[in-house]
């Protein structure tokens, strides 16, 4: 992401269609193409056009009050938030003391061409006083970093909570939503310390501002009211003011919507080639391949090829931005910065008497007129990115209340006095027809069917038929389009929600792994239960024992470790460090690196922890705790070997007891045979339905495909 300047104003609603001509404007820059859309802000028109935008912030304010109690309950944080203002507010007085101290050296020029004497005590406290204000701003911005540290630490801290529950409650379909993967993330802001802080330091640097111009503004009214030449000034103070404004923010301010692509096949291919060489992953397959000189030269020709403009976008942009920087424009700001001096030049030839003075105004102008274009530039600035930050808070706020789309039931679903049920639970499916939100398509289609307690229920079908699909909806991680799901003979839309997926274990057969210890994935099957030895017990049932025992740190082992190790110039011996292997790709890349984190299992030996993770929820769990009723399994045995895929069954068979079990796969045998209810899908629907048996004497298509399968196994 770049990391310059983020566009001030808050994403609109709408489309961006970089084919619009009538609002888009399209230039290449090199091998890029540049699509900014025409906005009337460019058209300088500051006041008016921001009216409506500052009438949509109005609604956030509350939020940030809302913030500022947050902040301020934080331990420390009334304290530390009221010193912060208080430096801040005295920062911004420093500019005014200072012009006031070279508006003193001016009155003792004035005396001395006057008077043709120097009062030295007085220039010396002058003096004196513009060397302490030079100090101050030195100390003052220390003090203010050593006291933004720890508040800008504890906010950060407190805001990461909030997003992290915020976060942790969402429902699938909720999080896969774009709208709300937008507003999630507008809550981390691009400085790192989240919106709530840029807020914070906004609103201070506001406030500064403001003093600053009115302090500034007031001396320097003062001392120009005793000027001879003061109105003279003042305008040639302000037109110069303004000049300098609209040329700068010319350049400060990119368009607020753009975007840029590069559809040069030639460029393209050279960046996936550099990616090509440089991941160690394709490694394996250039060295087998023996593919280095055909890339090298393929590299060379593009190269060669494409030439000098082969750069990213931000190196093309500043390319050119270099190259725009140099229009008559430019040239005529220059002049224009130049008026005061030759106005002034022209005002001492009529009048001589008046050199020393005149030069020395102007001085004081020059550099106050300087000082007060930044300013003034800053709050027009702040202001700006201050709405978008007032609505980057709401959005913080607001991810706490984003409803999910899968609304909680009020029935509760537990075990009557907290007893395990003897039995497992029902599962009958009425007339269920799915849509997955983000497509048009049927992934099943009028799906009834009906699985008593305590049956083994296998869901036979080619690939994307929809049988994850039906595991999906038990878990009620979507709701039906159309239809009813009922357990127990009671509507899973009126229970609760945590009650029914506490009776339900589903291994999923994208089942990932997280990016925590060995032992925290087994034990967040079911955390509540966890003990080392339950653990232990759950490892063991889903065969992962003895890959545990292999790795260097064994249940402590993180596959995927969240932190990464960084180094730099390591000697090329350095194999492994920190127990983990030296990427020399990467060290390569940079100065301080990020090294390789990840343990590399077998699909198969990754399956086994997940399968430990499911038998930690619904096996192990054999007390009250859990309660399980229903074990769910999408594939289980995808990646195990036939003989690993035995021995899962049996103890699955042998432990489950009462339960009741649903399992979905594409593989016809052990299992499909030992189930009560068979159910073959196919393209969304449910074809055939009923044991083994009866399957094969109905003669269809489940009798034909395990034919099909008996053969190929005896053949
Ligand atoms: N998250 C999703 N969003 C949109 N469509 C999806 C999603 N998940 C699955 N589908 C589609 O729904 C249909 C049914 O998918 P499902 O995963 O239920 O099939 P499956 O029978 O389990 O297949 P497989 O044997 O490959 O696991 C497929 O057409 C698939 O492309």
């Amino acid at each position: 992401m770049h990391k310059g300047r983020r566009s001030r104003r808050p994403a609109g609603k709408g489309t961006f269609n970089p084919d619009d001509t009538t609002k888009v404007k399209h230039s290449k820059l090199g091998v890029w193409e540049l699509y900014e859309e025409i906005s009337n802000s460019q058209t300088f028109v500051p006041v008016p056009s921001k009216f409506k935008e500052y009438r949509e912030y109005a609604d956030g304010l509350p939020y940030i009050w809302r913030m500022l109690k947050d902040i301020l309950i934080l331990q420390d944080c009334h304290l530390l938030l009221v010193l912060y203002a208080a430096v801040t507010a005295l920062s911004a007085l420093v500019p005014a003391v200072s012009l006031w101290f070279s508006a003193q050296l001016l009155t003792i020029v004035q005396v001395a061409v006057d008077t043709r004497t120097v009062d030295k005590r007085f220039l010396f406290r002058i003096a004196g006083g513009r060397i302490a204000c030079v100090l101050a701003v030195r100390v003052l911005a220390h003090l203010q970093q050593i006291i933004a540290t720890p508040l800008q630490t504890r906010v950060k801290r407190f805001y990461s909570l909030h997003i992290f529950h915020a976060l942790a409650r969402l429902d699938l379909p909720t999080y896969e939503d774009t709208s709300v993967q937008r507003q999630i993330e507008a809550s981390y802001s691009r400085s790192g310390y989240g919106p709530a802080w840029d807020a914070v330091k906004t609103v201070a640097t506001l406030g500064s501002t403001v003093m600053q111009i009115v302090s500034q503004l007031t001396v320097l009214v003062a001392v120009l009211r005793e000027q001879p030449e003061g109105p003279l000034l003042t305008s040639i103070a302000v037109v110069q003011t303004t000049i300098e404004y609209l040329s700068l923010r010319r350049y400060i301010v990119p368009p607020t919507i753009w975007a840029a692509t590069t559809k040069n096949s030639d460029y393209v291919r050279m960046e996936g080639l550099k990616r090509l060489v440089n991941n160690n992953e394709h490694r394996k397959e250039i060295v087998a391949g023996n593919l280095g000189e055909y890339l090298t030269e393929q590299y060379r020709r593009l190269s060669r090829k494409v030439g000098d403009y082969a750069m990213d976008f931000w190196e093309t942009k500043r390319l050119y931005e270099t190259r725009d920087s140099l229009k008559l424009t430019t040239f005529l700001h220059a002049i224009v910065s130049e008026l005061p001096l030759i106005a002034f030049s022209l005002r001492a030839v009529q009048y001589p008497a008046s050199i020393p003075i005149s030069l020395a105004s102007l001085n004081l102008l020059r550099e106050t007129v300087q000082g007060f274009t930044y300013t003034l530039l800053n709050l027009l600035d702040q202001t700006d990115s201050f709405g978008a930050q007032i609505s980057d808070i709401k959005k913080l706020y607001e991810i706490e209340n984003i409803p999910n789309q899968v609304a909680d039931g009020t029935e509760p679903f537990v075990a009557e006095d907290d007893k395990v049920p003897d039995t497992g639970i029902s599962v009958e499916f009425r007339n269920v027809s799915f849509k997955y939100p983000s497509s048009d398509k049927f992934a099943l289609r009028d799906v009834s069917f009906t699985i008593r307690p305590g049956q083994l229920c296998v869901i036979v079908g080619s690939n994307g038929s929809g049988k994850s699909t039906i595991l999906k909806l038990i878990a009620r991680l979507y709701d039906p389009t159309e239809g009813s799901i009922f357990v127990d003979g009671r509507d899973i839309r009126t229970l609760r929600l945590a009650d029914l997926r506490q009776r339900i274990s589903v291994l999923f057969q994208d089942y990932t792994h997280f990016p925590l210890s060995i032992k925290d994935n087994i034990a967040l099957g079911n955390p509540e239960f966890a003990n080392d030895d339950r653990i232990m017990e759950a490892a063991r049932l889903g065969g992962a024992v003895d890959i545990i025992k292999e790795l260097p740190e064994g249940m402590d082992t993180y596959l995927n470790r969240p932190v990464r190790d960084y180094y730099a110039a390591m000697p090329e011996g350095t194999k492994t460090l920190f127990g983990r292997n030296v990427d020399y790709a990467r060290v390569r890349g940079a100065g301080g690196m990020k090294a390789q984190n990840t343990t590399s299992l077998s699909g198969g030996q990754m399956q086994r922890l997940a399968v430990s993770r499911t038998f930690m929820r619904s096996i192990v769990s054999k007390s009250s705790e859990a309660g399980v009723g229903l074990l769910l399994f999408d594939e289980p045995s995808a990646s195990l070997d036939p003989a690993a895929e035995h021995d899962l069954f049996e103890r699955l068979r042998q432990l489950r007891g009462q339960k009741t079990m649903l399992f979905s796969s594409h593989r016809f045998g052990n299992l499909t045979r030992h189930a009560d209810l068979l159910l073959y899908i196919n393209n969304s629907v449910v074809e055939e339905s009923g044991t083994h048996e009866e399957l094969l004497k109905k003669d269809g298509q489940y009798a034909h495909i395990w034919r099909l399968q008996a053969q190929a196994f005896l053949s």
